[in-house]
């Protein structure tokens, strides 16, 4: 069957009442478009749990700040569509900003993360986790899914949404996927576009600082904080934003004498000047034995 191309609310709706009345299993694996490997293997993964697989593709204003790089997002909805024609997705939802924010781009109505939503990435992005859980709850709500499929890259994404899907009660079941990453580390992210070969080199940095603080699990959370920090001393293109080790079960900063699974945390700034830099983010989970 080739793939649908749903640019409306209806028909992305006729659509999935289509599949439900044959019976189908719906998966939805939400982006921003952009494409990369990281991506397809959300789509991979969701196919496991689905008879039909929709992608939905849109750069969501509201969960950028005014200063951050709305304008700037990649888009190539084109070739996104090509790269999902090739894996099989049965459709793409790819909304205009006026169809899923009719009142001039804007929502009076939000689900607010609580205070989880401002911290860490929250905290550096003030409002960021109100837009994502908005457009995912009204993605949710127009396709209905049975099963949505997120990465683990972006993790206090993931935990806010299957905790906003625990609280309201939400009938979906939320799969996350592990971190795709290239041969040398990098996660892979659609910001990774916006790199120069240099600054594609800096951006190592993150994956080089969860690697050491991995290395250092035996020793305790402070010696894994001071050995991420150590990659950021001796690396002048990269701005650390914040390094932080949480429980991955609640999301609250570890202390100096946790034990058990951690996750470390990590965003940065790769490149010079304010408005041109790239801002990245990654994390790991081991334990601490
Ligand atoms: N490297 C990756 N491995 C697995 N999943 C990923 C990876 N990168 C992104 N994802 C997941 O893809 C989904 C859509 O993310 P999005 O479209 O924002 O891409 P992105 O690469 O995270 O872009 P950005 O540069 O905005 O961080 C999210 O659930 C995200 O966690
Ligand atoms: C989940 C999402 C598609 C909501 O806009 C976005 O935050 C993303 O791409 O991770
Ligand atoms: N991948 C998370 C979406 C964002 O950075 O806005």
């Amino acid at each position: 069957m080739p793939i649908q191309t749903l640019t409306t609310i209806d028909d992305a709706r006729t659509f999935v009442a289509r599949a439900r009345a044959e019976g189908k299993r719906v998966a939805l694996v939400p982006t921003m478009g952009a494409l990369h490997a990281g991506h397809l293997e959300l789509v991979r993964v969701a196919h496991q749990h689905a008879d039909v697989v929709i992608a939905s593709v849109f750069v969501n204003p509201l969960q950028f700040g005014p200063h951050e790089d709305l304008d700037r997002y990649p888009r190539m909805p084109k070739a996104d569509t090509e790269q999902l024609i090739v894996l099989g997705v049965e459709a793409v939802f790819m909304p205009s900003v006026e169809e899923m924010y009719p009142d001039g781009g804007r929502s009076a109505t939000l689900v607010t993360a609580g205070r989880l939503g401002t911290v860490l990435e929250g905290r550096s992005r003030p409002g960021h986790y109100d837009g994502v859980l908005t457009v995912v709850a009204k993605l949710f709500s127009i396709v209905r899914p049975d099963v949505a499929v997120f990465g683990e890259k972006d993790a206090q994404q993931l935990f806010l949404v299957r905790r906003m899907v625990r609280d309201l009660n939400l009938p979906l079941t939320i799969v996350g996927v592990p971190t795709v990453r290239e041969a040398d580390g990098l996660a892979l992210s659609s910001r990774n576009a916006l790199l120069s070969p240099g600054e594609r080199q800096d951006a190592l940095a993150l994956s080089r600082a969860l690697e050491a603080a991995g290395s250092a699990a035996d020793r305790g959370v402070e010696a894994m904080l001071a050995a991420a920090q150590s990659v950021f001393q001796s690396d002048t293109g990269v701005q650390l934003d914040y390094l932080a080790i949480v429980d991955p079960a609640t999301f609250a900063f570890a202390g100096e004498s946790h034990h058990g699974p951690v996750q470390v945390l990590v965003a940065a700034r790769v490149g010079t000047g304010s408005s041109n830099t790239v801002r990245l983010i990654d994390n790991l989970i081991t334990v601490v034995p």
